[in-house]
């Protein structure tokens, strides 16, 4: 079976082997996990070798990469914004500009020297990745395949990296505090548990680790684009006390300055245009400005008299 098309079944078949409405479908959306992604174990395991390996260099070797710059293609730090939050956060994190990694790949760390080869194989195959499960959501909303395409194409993709060392109180720590991601899809890998998600009931559910798998998180992109059919996943991240944890967030998203909006298809006189406009730019200004554990910035679009 061809790949994309295998990823939509996934899709389909559990749209329909639950209760035949709505929330069902989100609720499976919420809880994706692809299996049969076609990324090679031997080029995740290599990601993750050279991200540790990144992690555990001495300190001032990476020191020269930190920027509370939010608009910095490559930046090094721990927390979110460690000059501004009222909370730290138990987390060291790398994030990289990653497409066209062409453009990128050189600003990225050169110690050890296997990273920017080998995380730059999963970032790559990662964007592939996206554009198909970005057909498979189109499609599924009854909007052409290759609605999107251009957007996904050219479109930006940052490769965030978190390390969450090994926490001595766990109970009064979070790896990161809740929120939604900012763009289309996030496809995340992780190395063990520690990704919680809120369900339709607001409790916190522990996305369980599957050897292989990746999962596949909505953002605000496709909650907007989608007219409020698909919701963004809130999602935060626990620590543990025993052991190291890794994840990469491929966060992707539309161009940095295109808007998007609720597909016209999708907005008519019973349901419309249920969000305002807003590009990858926009939420940059927000979160330079704003902390978003206090206001999610997908609420700063929703239209006030629906
Ligand atoms: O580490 C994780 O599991 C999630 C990371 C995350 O949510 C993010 O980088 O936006
Ligand atoms: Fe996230």
């Amino acid at each position: 079976m061809k790949k994309t098309k295998s990823l939509v079944s996934v899709f389909i078949e559990d749209k329909t082997s639950r209760e035949p409405c709505e929330d069902a479908y989100l609720h499976f959306l919420h809880r994706c996990q692809v299996i049969n992604h076609g990324i090679s174990s031997a080029v995740v395991k290599d990601a993750q070798d050279s991200a540790t390996r990144f992690f555990d260099l001495p300190a001032d070797e990476k020191m020269h990469l930190v920027s509370d710059n939010f608009q910095e293609p490559v930046r090094y730090g721990t927390s979110i914004n460690h000059s501004t939050d009222r909370v730290h956060y138990w987390r060291d994190f790398i994030k990289h500009y990653s497409h066209p990694l062409s453009n990128w790949i050189n600003l990225w760390p050169s110690n050890p020297p296997c990273y920017k080869e080998k995380v730059g194989k999963y970032a790559e195959a990662t964007h592939v990745l996206h554009k198909q499960l970005i057909e498979a959501i189109s499609e599924s909303l009854g909007l052409e395949k290759n609605y999107l395409q251009e957007e996904i194409e050219e479109g930006s993709q940052v490769m965030a990296v978190n390390c969450y060392p090994a926490c001595p109180e766990p109970e009064i720590a979070l790896g990161m505090p809740p929120h939604s991601d900012y763009g289309s899809l996030t496809i995340l890998l992780q190395s063990s548990e520690g990704l919680q998600i809120k369900d339709c009931n607001n409790n916190w559910v522990c996305v369980p680790y599957i050897e292989g798998a990746l999962i596949v998180q909505l953002g605000d992109q496709v909650e907007v684009m989608s007219n409020g059919i698909y919701k963004s996943v809130v999602h935060r991240v626990t620590v543990n006390k025993d052991y190291k944890r890794l994840s990469f967030a491929s966060l992707h998203s539309l161009p940095m300055h295109k808007k998007i909006s609720p597909a016209t298809q999708l907005v008519n006189e019973n349901k419309p245009a249920a969000y305002g406009e807003f590009s990858f730019n926009d939420f940059l200004d927000y979160i330079s400005r704003n902390d978003i554990t206090q206001k999610r910035f997908i609420d700063t679009l929703r239209k006030k008299n629906l």
